[in-house]
């Protein structure tokens, strides 16, 4: 359904929702076009006024009550998550905890936007700054994480006093409908926050034409941001951009190799490979390759495939047909090249699964930087390893590339931690640590991973302008 001006609007037109973990259709929701998209930014900034105007406590309750709807709701939502993009139900379960915490961490934030005052050059003035909120906001999202995208965008921007057109991804449209029903739910008024299925290309026309809507947010892939970037020149938006990743995890002698090896099994197969900050590259010292390989294989064997419903899967789907090509692509090309199939390589198709999007997690051995797989985005449950001699050729090796978003390093030397992690182009570094994703902390990339950062002290800043104030007193 749509949601334009506190209102569940219907069309002729609608999208359906297929399952990816055996093709069955779900169900549909309604899709919306350009006139819509107008009825949503007419809606949004009807609402600016009153929204911005109100206390910072005000909307720090409304976020906090859509909070609470969304926990009481937790079961439900997960196994709708699980149902319409494969995760397994545990994965959803997180996935709205982070959701939540986005939430609550923005409520207090918009509590502590704060201006200041400057020394004036004269005894007649006075000088300050004040925050405002930048105004109509357009939100962009993709699927692999439907619900907590939605509120890393929406809760810091209705926080600063903003008011939302949201696009999620078509895949997961029915996560995206929780999200707002908690919205509506929660009383937050019409037109805060408003939903439009359908074509992404006509929708973010219309926003992006638009000179209401002052700031696109997107998350999703490095090409569709290119074009994003070249779509709000016209009129000169805003842009938070979280895109593509292909993040390095680099293995040194030294590390705690059966900790490593369950750290990646963490960092490469949570959501079956399909995010932006899973490990795509793993780099292991040469001294230690073979057993760290041996020991992190025995582990993939162990992960169980199958319907995120059922209790004990670890890795569902991917997302469709044309995900399991593309991992399929690069594991022939790896092959062809020379790398060495440990585990895993081939897409599922027997019995129960052949219905589904299903390949095997699967581990490459020899890998080398001639293959796809060492500079395409995997999106996938494939780990290739290569090995390096120096920490200079790991570091090296790690920063070749276009992509910036996160990357991983296992080691305890201190000092090595402290040169590698500042030597790392990227936006995230994980020491020891698979899962740095906490709403708390700013995330995002550099080079072509993104612009901006979500989370953190800093998640809100984008949301906001400065305003200089500067008072002549009568003399
Ligand atoms: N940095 C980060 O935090 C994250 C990055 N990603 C990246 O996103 C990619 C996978 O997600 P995926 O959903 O396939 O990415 P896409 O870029 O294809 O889609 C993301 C969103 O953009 C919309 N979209 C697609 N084409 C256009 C367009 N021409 N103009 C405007 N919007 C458009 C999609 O709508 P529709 O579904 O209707 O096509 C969807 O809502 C990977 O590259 C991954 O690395 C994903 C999650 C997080
Ligand atoms: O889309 C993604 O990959 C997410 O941003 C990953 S995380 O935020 O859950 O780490």
């Amino acid at each position: 359904m749509l949601y334009i001006n506190g209102k569940w609007e219907s069309s002729e037109d609608n999208l359906d929702v297929v399952s990816p973990t055996n093709g069955q259709l779900l169900g549909t929701v309604a899709k919306g076009g350009e006139q819509e998209t107008k009825l949503a930014i007419d809606a949004a900034k009807k609402a600016l006024p009153a929204w911005s105007k109100r206390t910072a406590k005000e909307r720090y309750d409304y976020l906090n009550r859509v909070a609470e709807i969304l926990r009481s709701r937790t079961d439900e939502i997960a196994e709708v998550i699980t149902t319409e993009m494969g995760k397994p139900v545990k994965e959803s379960k997180a996935e709205i905890s982070l959701a939540i915490d986005y939430l609550e961490w923005f409520a207090e934030e918009g509590r502590r936007i704060y201006g200041e005052t400057i020394p004036a050059s004269s005894s007649s003035k006075r000088l300050s700054v004040i925050r405002q909120p930048i105004g109509v906001v357009g939100a962009i999202t993709p699927w692999n994480f439907p619900i907590a995208m939605i509120t890393r965008k929406i809760a810091p921007a209705m926080a600063a006093g903003c008011t939302v057109v949201l696009k999620p991804a078509s895949s997961t449209p029915l996560t995206a409908v929780e999200v707002i029903k908690a919205c509506h739910d929660a009383g937050v008024p019409e037109g805060v926050v408003n939903l439009l299925h359908g074509s992404a290309s006509n929708i973010t026309k219309a926003l992006m034409d638009s000179p209401v809507v002052r700031k696109i947010t997107f998350t999703g892939s490095t090409e569709v941001g290119k074009q994003l970037v070249r779509q709000s020149a016209d009129t000169m938006k805003k842009l938070s951009l979280e895109l593509g990743g292909h993040a390095p995890f680099i293995v040194f002698e030294d590390a705690d190799l059966e900790q490593a090896a369950e750290d990646l099994i963490a960092s490469k197969f949570r959501n079956a490979g399909q995010t932006c900050v899973c490990t795509n590259r793993v780099y292991v010292h040469e001294s230690i390759v073979k057993p760290f390989s041996e020991l992190f294989a025995e582990k993939i064997r162990k992960l169980v495939v199958g319907d995120g419903l059922e209790s004990g899967v670890t890795i569902g789907p991917l997302i469709d047909s044309n995900a399991v090509d593309k991992v399929e692509d690069q594991v022939q090309d790896a092959r062809e090249k020379g790398a060495e199939v440990l585990v895993g390589g081939k897409k599922i198709v027997e019995g129960e699964y052949a219905k589904g999007n299903f390949f095997e997690p699967t581990l490459l051995v020899n890998a080398t930087h001639d293959m796809k797989i060492s500079y395409e985005e995997t999106f996938g449950p494939i780990a290739p390893i290569f090995s390096f001699t120096t920490e200079e050729e790991a570091i090296d090796r790690a920063n070749n590339g276009e992509y910036g978003l996160a990357s991983y390093i296992f080691t305890k030397d201190a000092s090595r931690i402290v040169r590698v992690s500042e030597a790392l182009e990227y936006g995230i570094v994980g020491i020891n640590d698979p899962m740095p994703t906490v709403a708390q902390a700013p995330f995002g990339g550099v080079k072509e991973s993104g612009i901006g950062r979500e989370g953190g002290r800093q998640g809100i800043e984008d949301y906001l302008e400065y305003k200089y104030l500067s008072f002549q007193l009568d003399v």
